[in-house]
């Protein structure tokens, strides 16, 4: 069975800024201009992004070096860096060094986030912190891995007069699906706008192979359910969520999957509260 266009669809299309319509050359075009302007109109030198090896980082990899390239033909001085934040050893890492080869970035640091994160873990199980059991401890130490590449890219911006990149879009966002202040937290946010379908379609223009576009999207943060999918853990697929956020009939359960998490997760899309 399934649902017609409801309001409330059409209020979160609107929340998340979906456009109504889109092409690819034109996304791609307005999204160089965005991050162009974004380093020229604040003085500020340097695009600074993770690179995991999947569609999401990849494709806005590719517009940040391309924008740097624009930036400098312009006779302003710009450099993106590119990021490589394993936890040890990355299960798909050849995917991450194709994805490199792809984006080909002005410069690329590799910083191993695994030392840190578990010193972290280390230090609060020592100071009293304890876990329903392995899944949960897991879990946990999963979102410490996400703000430990957080501080990692922070860290580079701010020696670099640089800006973070997030690839935070409307697909993910409409799931919640990231961790708050972790991967969460950037200063821009180039795939703003576009579901995931229309990433695909944004990293198949930029001249993306099959390898990159047609990547199992997963988040990869938990080592006891490595490189599980985001649609094992949503329940629902992508394209369920990219239909959705076209405006389109969704069936009753994917509908219902889509606004509870939406509802449950508004405290990740808003600015910490303050009493009035
Ligand atoms: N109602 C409320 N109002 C204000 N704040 C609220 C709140 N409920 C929880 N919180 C706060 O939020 C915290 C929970 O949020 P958070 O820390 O993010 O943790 P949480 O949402 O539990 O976990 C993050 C989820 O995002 C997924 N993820 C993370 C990173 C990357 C990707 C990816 O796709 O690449 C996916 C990850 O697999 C996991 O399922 C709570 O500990 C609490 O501090
Ligand atoms: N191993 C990693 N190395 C570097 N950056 C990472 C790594 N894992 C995650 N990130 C950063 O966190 C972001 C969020 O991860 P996410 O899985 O949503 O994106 P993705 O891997 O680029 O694409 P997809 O969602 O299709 O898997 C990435 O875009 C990237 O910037
Ligand atoms: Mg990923």
């Amino acid at each position: 069975m399934s649902t017609a266009t409801t309001s409330q669809q059409s209020q979160i299309i609107e929340a998340l800024g979906v456009e109504g319509s889109f092409e690819a050359e034109q996304a791609i075009e307005q999204r160089i201009e965005f991050l162009c302007h974004q380093l020229r109109d604040n003085g500020l030198s340097a695009l600074v992004l993770g690179i995991s090896g999947g569609l999401d980082s990849s494709t806005a990899g590719r517009l940040c070096q391309l924008a740097v390239e624009r930036l400098r033909e312009q006779s302003y001085p710009a450099t993106f860096y590119a990021l490589r934040l394993p936890y040890g050893e990355q299960a798909d890492e050849s995917d991450a060094r194709h994805a490199l080869q792809f984006i080909r970035p002005d410069r690329e640091l590799g910083i191993n986030v695994k030392p840190a994160s578990d010193a972290q873990l280390d230090t609060l199980k020592q100071g009293g912190l304890e876990f329903r059991d392995a899944y949960h401890e897991d879990f946990v130490l999963g979102n410490i891995k996400a703000r430990q590449r957080m501080i990692a890219q922070y860290a580079v911006a701010g020696t670099h007069d640089g800006l973070v990149v997030g690839t935070d879009h409307p697909a993910e966002a409409v799931m919640g699906f990231f961790t708050k202040f972790g991967d969460g937290a950037c200063d821009i946010t180039p795939l703003g706008g576009l579901n995931k379908r229309r990433i695909r379609a944004v990293a198949d223009a930029l001249g993306a192979d099959e390898s990159i576009s047609g990547k199992t999207p997963t988040a990869d943060l938990e080592s006891l359910t490595p490189q599980r999918s985001d649609e094992d853990a949503f329940g629902i697929s992508y394209d369920d969520i990219d239909d959705y956020l076209e405006g389109r009939s969704v069936s009753e359960h994917v509908e219902r999957t889509i606004v509870e998490a939406y509802r449950k997760t508004a405290h990740k899309r808003e600015l910490p509260r303050a009493p009035e």
